[in-house]
C-alpha cells in the first residue's frame, strides 16, 4: 500500500501519544528510526554513506556532485543536512514530487543493509503507530503537540515507516538488490545510481 501523493502536506493525521511509537532523539526509545541515527551505515554504487539522512539530503542535488561530497564526508548526520542548507537553491526542481519516494527508497536501503538492526527498530514498533515528532513545526515529515495527549501532524516519516512495517512482515529475507527510482538524474557523484547490491554493511566493515 503506498501512500496518496496528492497534497501530503494536507493529509494532516492526528495521535494519541501514549499509544503511538514516538521517536526524536536518536538515543531515546525508537531514536533507531530516525534518519538521524547512527549505526545502519549505507552502501551506493561503491561509495560509503554513513546515514539515512545523509543519502537523502545528498539526493537533492543530482548535479552538484561537489555539494554532495561535501554532504557524505560529514561525520553528524545533522551536520550532513546544515551542509546542504547554503546550497538549497541548487535542489533537483521536481524535489517536491520526488522527495517521497526517494525517502521511500532510502528508507528501504536502510532495512535491506541492516536487516537484523533496523528490522528489530520497525517489530519493536509492534502494531503502535509510527510517528516522528517534531517540537516547533508540524513540518511534513513529522507532527506535534498540540495538547499533551495530542499529536497532529502530515507525518510522512512515520507513515513511510509504517508502510515499510508493513512489507516486512512479508519478507523472510532481504532481497539481493534495490532498484534505482525511474526517475531523471538519479546520480550519486556524477554516476546514475544502479540497482543497489544488498551487502549486509556491519559500521566496522564500513567505516
Ligand atoms: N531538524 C531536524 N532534527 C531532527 O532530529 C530530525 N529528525 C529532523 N527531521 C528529519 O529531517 C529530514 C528532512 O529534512 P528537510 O525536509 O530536508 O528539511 C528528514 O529525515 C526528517 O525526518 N529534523
Amino acid at each position: 500500500m503506498g501512500l496518496n501523493f496528492d497534497h501530503l502536506e494536507n493529509q494532516v493525521r492526528t495521535y494519541a501519544p501514549s499509544d503511538s511509537a514516538v521517536f526524536w532523539k536518536t538515543r531515546e526509545k525508537f531514536g533507531g528510526l530516525s534518519n538521524m541515527a547512527a549505526g545502519f551505515p549505507l552502501l551506493v554504487n561503491g561509495v560509503k554513506i554513513r546515514t539515512s539522512e545523509a543519502l537523502y539530503q545528498a539526493m537533492r542535488f543530482p548535479t552538484r556532485p561537489d555539494v554532495q561530497e561535501l554532504i557524505l564526508g560529514e561525520i553528524s548526520p545533522m551536520t550532513a543536512k546544515m551542509r546542504s542548507k547554503p546550497f538549497r537553491e541548487f535542489t533537483r526542481d521536481d524535489w517536491s514530487s520526488v522527495r517521497v519516494p526517494i525517502m521511500r527508497w532510502c528508507l528501504r536501503l536502510k532495512l535491506y543493509q541492516n536487516w537484523e538492526k533496523f528490522g528489530h527498530a520497525l517489530r519493536e514498533t509492534g502494531s503502535l503507530p509510527i510517528v516522528e515528532k517534531k517540537t516547533k513545526h508540524a513540518d511534513f515529515w513529522g507532527a506535534k503537540y498540540v495538547e499533551p495527549d495530542e499529536l497532529i501532524g502530515p507525518n510522512i516519516l512515520g507513515r513511510l515507516l509504517m508502510e515499510l512495517r508493513d512489507d516486512l512482515e512479508q519478507m523472510p529475507s532481504p532481497p539481493e538488490h534495490l532498484a534505482p527510482l525511474n526517475l531523471k538524474q538519479f546520480l550519486l557523484l556524477g554516476r546514475e545510481i544502479e540497482a543497489v547490491r544488498i551487502v549486509q554493511s556491519p559500521v566496522s566493515i564500513l567505516f
